[in-house]
């Protein structure tokens, strides 16, 4: 409701109005093995199920203490939006202390990072390293408005602000149509990629027929995990499982939601109809291929 009046109480809307607005950032603490273990249905999307992540013309953020990693996201429409800082973080400017991972899951728009322009096409990436002080986000036409997701993570170093398109994203094929889970899968941020303090990024998309992602599943416990899934058709849904190998739990998803994977639990999920997800990590390592494999059968 609060968010509601504050967008309306927005006086001029043009695409050359920068909305100053701040939303209250959510924070959000971990939860054990054994208390989610024995979380209904709703305790479950409380804790680690992200709605609403898409708003027109203001910034959303959720801060998760699973490796404190912040999920966001903004869809300008009428006005330009800015990255803002938050009373939490207690720094001077939002990337003082932190590095963030953006990727445009809609049409064509523009960040603009302290002062130098990069043009985000659908599902190109853009890096910014700590110390990056203004950061706006616009899109190019209202009537297709950009859809930027954030991912951020604390950060002890800079590395430079850098802009990936999908094509330049080595793209690789996986799964099986015989398995529905037929694949091509994006890597941007990562150890041979864009270079970063501790973010790894990327994204996967799902050809028509195949509806399982990240199957045979796996868990990294030096990592914690954000999924986000797009182009979901409005009138479907996307399971998400979740949880320890041996004690997996199922949120009920649809477009534009995120959900947190702790770094225990297991991350994979099956679809009414194909879709894309953004994956995005932070923790231990970088090490792209450091999974633990999990057996189909073993799953219970
Ligand atoms: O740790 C890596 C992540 O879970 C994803 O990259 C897996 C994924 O995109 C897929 O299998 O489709
Ligand atoms: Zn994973």
């Amino acid at each position: 409701m609060l968010r509601q009046a504050q967008h309306d109480s927005a006086k001029t809307r043009t695409t050359e109005n920068t909305q100053h607005t701040t939303e209250k950032m959510e924070l959000r603490f971990e939860h054990s093995k054994k208390e989610v273990s024995r979380m209904t249905t709703e305790e479950l999307r409380e804790a680690f199920l992200v709605e609403e992540l898409m708003q027109a013309d203001v910034i959303t953020k959720v801060y998760s203490h699973y490796d404190r990693i912040i999920v966001g996201g903004v869809k300008p429409v009428n006005n330009a939006v800015e990255l803002g800082n938050h009373e939490e973080l207690k720094a001077e400017y939002f990337l003082e202390r932190r590095e963030l991972g953006i990727i445009n899951v809609g049409g064509n728009g523009v960040v603009v990072a302290d002062g130098q322009t990069y043009e985000l096409d659908k599902m190109s990436c853009l890096y910014l390293g700590k110390g990056t002080k203004d950061v706006v986000f616009k899109s190019t036409d209202p009537a297709n408005p950009a859809v930027y997701y954030l991912l951020s993570a604390p950060a002890h170093a800079n590395f430079p602000n850098r802009l990936m398109t999908k094509e330049e994203a080595a793209p690789v094929q996986l799964g099986d149509s015989n398995t529905s889970n037929k694949r091509t899968i994006y890597k941007y941020i990562h150890l041979d990629g864009i270079r970063s303090c501790q973010l790894v990024m990327g994204l996967t998309v799902l050809e028509t027929g195949s509806v399982w992602n990240s199957v045979p599943p796996h868990t990294h416990t030096r990592r914690t995990e954000v999924y986000f899934y797009f182009d979901l058709p409005e009138n479907q849904r996307l399971f998400h499982f979740m949880g320890e190998p041996q004690q997996t739990k199922s949120i009920v998803m649809q477009n534009h939601d995120a959900v947190i994977s702790p770094p225990w639990s297991v991350h994979f999920g099956c679809g009414t109809s194909n879709y894309a997800f953004i994956w995005g990590m932070a923790g231990e390592n970088q090490v792209y291929s450091d999974m633990d494999p999990l057996a189909v059968v073993d799953v219970k």
